[in-house]
């Protein structure tokens, strides 16, 4: 059981002329959970794709559980379960005949198929709800029920693609509980992608991919480690006095970043009393002031000199402030 869950070398995907992805290398361990992030685009769905065998590669090599994507399509097919974007549940089965249909279509052995079953919907806690149809189910509770699906044939890997997209933030909490127990349950990897920074605090390991390319790979805490960076964020009444007098009082180069002004700073605790007296100083009157360690946003920013918010709103009008520190 060596050979890891997911390895992936000098992978690319051309559409046309769009190179989504520009040629990647991965290794994921057996039983890791790992995320896959980056804003729309970044070509993540297009990798899991791939990876799942829904995707041919247009160059490299990709193997999940030692067989080749391409080769040993079916093989790999046998040993992977997937929780896609598009919601694919019938809604007016209840959620143990969604779940029976499945089993019957994959031939899933039918002795055992009730008791799997009801393994899977108490894992995602809809063991009580098995008998309602799915249109009565809230969008966490569906997402929960596609997730108990991708694992009844209790698969090595299991790809979630945006699982938690268009959940609220509690629901989205209540998923990734979910999937930390099959983590501990099922011993399985996982493999997901997200655009939600604060969500890859959940992964062992995370990889944050930007227009094609891995540009970070690392533990969350180690890449947090690696910015170094305080972020001070200020509201001001007037943003371009504020950067001004940044870069003439303090010899710093700030950036609006979602309607603030942000600046990094080794000591942010200890910087902001220099801050109100120097921008105070030249007239600057700052309305609020926020202090936050580096986050997996910041990361992001380090990396690719946009918060990812602002990477899918869009080009942002301030150049990077801040590189990444090697
Ligand atoms: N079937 C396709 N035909 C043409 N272009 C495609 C196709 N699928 C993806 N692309 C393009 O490839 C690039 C990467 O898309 P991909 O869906 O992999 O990104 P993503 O990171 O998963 O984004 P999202 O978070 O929006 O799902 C984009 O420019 C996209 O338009």
């Amino acid at each position: 059981m060596d050979t890891p869950a997911v390895a992936v070398r000098g992978l690319v995907k051309r559409y046309g002329t769009v190179e989504a992805v520009r040629g990647i290398d991965l290794e994921v361990a057996r039983g890791e959970t790992f995320g896959f992030l980056g804003p729309n685009g970044a070509g993540k769905s297009t990798t899991i794709n791939i990876l799942c065998t829904l995707v041919e590669p247009t160059d490299g090599h990709a193997e999940v559980v030692g067989l080749d994507v391409v080769r040993d399509r079916a093989a790999v097919r046998r040993r992977i379960g997937l929780v896609f974007q598009d919601p694919t549940l019938d809604a007016p089965m209840s959620g143990e005949q969604n779940l029976r249909f499945h089993q019957e279509l994959y031939g899933v052995d039918r002795r055992r198929a009730p008791a799997r079953r009801e393994e899977v919907l108490r894992m995602v806690g809809l063991w009580d709800r098995r008998g309602d149809e799915v249109r009565t189910y809230s969008g966490g509770m569906r997402r929960r029920l596609e997730i108990a699906r991708g694992l009844l044939h209790s698969p090595q890997v299991l790809f979630l693609d945006e699982p938690t997209i268009g959940l609220d933030p509690q629901t989205r909490g209540t998923i990734w509980d979910y999937v930390a127990e099959l983590h501990r349950s099922e011993e399985i990897t996982v493999f997901v992608t997200t655009h939600y920074m604060d969500e890859a605090e959940h992964c062992d390991r995370i990889a944050i991919m930007n227009e094609g390319r891995i540009v970070a790979l690392d533990t969350p805490d180690a890449l947090k480690a690696q910015v170094g960076a305080d972020r001070v964020s200020i509201t001001t009444d007037d943003d371009e006095a504020a950067l001004r007098a940044l870069r003439t009082e303090l010899g710093l180069e700030g950036a609006v970043r979602e309607g603030a002004v942000t600046i990094a700073v080794p000591d942010g605790a200890g910087f902001v009393p220099r801050l109100f007296d120097r921008l105070g100083g030249h007239g600057v009157a700052i309305r609020s002031v926020t202090v936050t360690r580096p986050s997996l946003d910041d990361v992001f920013l380090a990396h690719t000199g946009s918060t990812i918010r602002d990477a899918e709103a869009g080009p942002s009008m301030h150049p990077m402030a801040m590189r990444m520190r090697r």
